[in-house]
C-alpha cells in the first residue's frame, strides 16, 4: 500500500529544520547508496557525522513516530537512521531499488519527507514505477509518501530551485504489504463502527479480530 500523510510536521517545526538546513554541512550521497544504486545516484546529504544531521534525525523520527496515520499504515518496528537530501539542479536519483537490509534492519517500507514547497523547485518528482505505471509525488512541505521498499523508484532531474527531503526506512511488525493494508483498513472500521455505536459487541468482535490477527502475523 502507498499512502501520503499530511503535516507530519507542523509549519513551526519545518521553519526550525528549514533554518537548520540552511546551514548544514553536506557530502557527496553515493556512500549511502548500494553498489548498483551508486551509479545513477546524484545528490547531495548532511553530512553523516555531523552535530546537525544527529539533531535533525531526532527531531524529524520523532514527529514521525508520533503520527499515528503512520503508526496505522507502516507499523513500524524500527526506522533505520534517516536520510536529510538535497537535490540542486541537474542532480536526480535515477531508477533504483533499495538496499533489502539496512544495519540490522529489513526495509520493508520506505518513505519521503517533503521539505521544501513545491514551488520551490521544478521536477524532482519521487516517481514510483510499477507494471501497472507510474506514479509521480511532489508534495506539499511536511507530507509524507510512504511506499513498499519492493518497487522501483527515482527521483526526477530538477530543472530549477532546490529539492529538500528526509528519507527513511521502515522495518514493520507486519512484512507482507497486503497483510499490512488489512490490518489498517480493520483499524479504519473499527474507528468507524466506534464513533457509531460505541464499544458493541461488534466493536468488540472486530477489536479482537484485529488484534488476533496482528499476533498471528507480527515478527
Ligand atoms: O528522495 C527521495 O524521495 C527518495 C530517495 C531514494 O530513493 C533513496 O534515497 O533511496
Ligand atoms: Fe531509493
Amino acid at each position: 500500500m502507498l499512502i501520503q500523510i499530511a503535516d507530519v510536521l507542523s509549519p513551526d517545526e519545518l521553519d526550525e529544520i528549514r533554518a537548520t538546513l540552511a546551514a548544514a554541512p553536506f557530502e557527496d550521497g553515493r556512500a549511502t547508496a548500494g553498489w548498483s544504486a551508486r551509479l545513477v545516484k546524484d545528490n547531495e546529504q548532511v553530512r553523516e557525522d555531523s552535530a546537525t544531521l544527529r539533531l535533525l534525525r531526532e527531531r524529524i523520527a520523532a514527529a514521525i513516530r508520533r503520527n499515528p496515520v503512520f503508526e496505522a499504515a507502516v507499523r513500524p518496528k524500527a526506522l533505520t537512521p534517516l536520510l536529510v537530501s538535497r537535490y540542486g539542479v541537474g542532480r536526480s536519483y535515477g531508477s533504483h531499488v533499495d538496499n533489502p537490509l539496512m544495519g540490522e534492519l529489513r526495509t520493508d517500507v520506505s518513505f519521503t519527507l517533503f521539505l521544501a514547497e513545491p514551488e520551490q523547485y521544478e521536477g524532482g518528482e519521487l516517481v514510483i514505477e510499477s507494471p501497472a505505471g507510474e506514479e509521480a509525488y511532489k508534495l506539499p512541505a511536511g507530507h509524507l509518501v510512504a511506499y513498499p521498499t519492493t518497487a522501483l523508484h527515482r527521483v526526477d532531474p530538477v530543472t530549477a530551485g532546490e529539492r529538500l527531503v528526509a528519507v527513511g526506512w521502515a522495518q514493520s511488525w507486519i512484512r507482507d504489504a497486503a497483510r499490512r493494508e488489512i490490518l489498517f483498513d480493520l483499524e479504519a472500521a473499527k474507528r468507524d463502527l466506534f464513533e457509531r455505536e460505541g464499544k458493541s459487541a461488534a466493536f468488540d468482535l472486530l477489536a479482537k479480530s484485529a488484534a488476533n490477527l496482528v499476533r498471528m502475523w507480527a515478527e
